[in-house]
């Protein structure tokens, strides 16, 4: 079994025994029907804030992005965007930005400098403390490159979600459901999607397993799926998310949030492939549904403080 038939089935586990979050077919039945065989495709980088020249630095980019790719939401004005063009304009002033040795080293101030934020990052402590640990041990079993990481893995997306878990404990994305462990991956699996995005699928970016990938378990596609009909809240959760109240990681909601989602666009993948023949990818559909998500001005998100997205 791989980390994502892992990642599948734990899934699909808690959203059969879920207290707070129902996944409703006929939502999906309806999304699938105006999809009408084809999704829309949505480019990766469709915002053009992302580093890319062709070879290792954009791995090293990339794995240093996803190593800080959690939780913006705690400060109003900071997002995503930020991260991605605050970090490739870092590497655009200093080619040697990301070194294992200069990873190790950066500190909080530090690291606002770098993305021109004036105040703390939210979790910054956290931040610093990935980017160590990432330098770290990239240095101590990768030759300090996350291209020979990649490399390492013959192509294969779940070897490289695998390994990058195995290695870097910050990207083990897992909790404890009702006695059950449940498996995630949201920033592991983000990664090989980005080399796959990023190199349209060739080099660094040709993962023949990338059918396996799920969607990634954030705070924003969760918020969309359940404006599309497919996720029904309790009202208890409803209210939780509507006041912005904190839902505490590892709790059962979060958990189910993020599982439901995943079994939810699972299920959307099976039923868009059995209506049109065509196959549709999980990362396909995630970028789809983030992209709608991030250019809604009233998406209302759960709000968790966590480091796993
Ligand atoms: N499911 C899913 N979640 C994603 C992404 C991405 C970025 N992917 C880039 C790669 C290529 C494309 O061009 C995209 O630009 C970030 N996130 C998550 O969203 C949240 C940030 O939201 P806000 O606070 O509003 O910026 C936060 O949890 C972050 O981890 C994605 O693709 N899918």
């Amino acid at each position: 079994m791989t980390v994502m038939d892992e990642v599948r089935k734990s899934s699909a586990w808690v959203a059969t025994h879920s207290s707070h979050v129902v996944v409703d077919s006929s939502g999906i039945e309806k999304v699938v029907e105006k999809m009408t065989g084809s999704i829309p495709k949505v480019e990766w980088d469709y915002e053009g804030i992302h580093y890319f020249d062709n070879g290792p630095l954009t791995v090293q980019y990339l794995f240093v992005l996803d190593a800080l790719n959690f939780c913006f939401w705690p400060d109003k004005e900071l997002s995503y965007d930020h991260l991605a063009s605050g970090l490739k304009e870092a590497l655009q002033n200093d080619k040697s930005a990301f070194d294992a040795d200069r990873l190790q080293k950066y500190t909080g101030p530090q690291l606002r400098e770098l993305l021109k934020w004036p105040r703390p990052l939210p979790l910054e402590d956290e931040r610093v403390r990935l980017l160590h640990e990432v330098g770290l041990e990239l240095e101590r079993n990768f030759g300090g490159k996350a291209s020979n990481l990649v490399e390492s893995c013959g192509k294969s997306a779940a070897k490289l979600v695998a390994l990058v878990a195995r290695h870097f404990p910050g990207f083990r994305d897992h909790s404890v459901y009702k006695g059950h462990q449940v498996f995630l991956y949201k920033r592991a699996q983000i990664f090989a999607a980005d080399l796959w995005g990023a190199f349209k699928g060739k080099g660094y970016g040709e993962l023949y397993d990338i059918d396996s990938i799920t969607m990634f378990a954030d705070y924003i596609v969760p918020a969309v799926l359940q404006e599309l009909g497919v996720l029904k809240y309790s009202s208890n959760l409803s209210s939780a998310i509507e006041t912005n109240s904190e839902i505490a990681s590892g709790s059962e909601e979060e958990v189910e949030l993020r599982a439901c989602s995943i079994y939810a666009v699972e299920k959307m993948r099976e039923l868009f492939r059995a209506k049109s023949g065509n196959q549709v990818l999980s990362v396909e559909l995630d970028l789809w549904l983030w992209s709608v998500g991030v250019q809604s001005q009233y998406l209302q998100h759960h709000r968790t403080l966590s480091i796993y997205y």
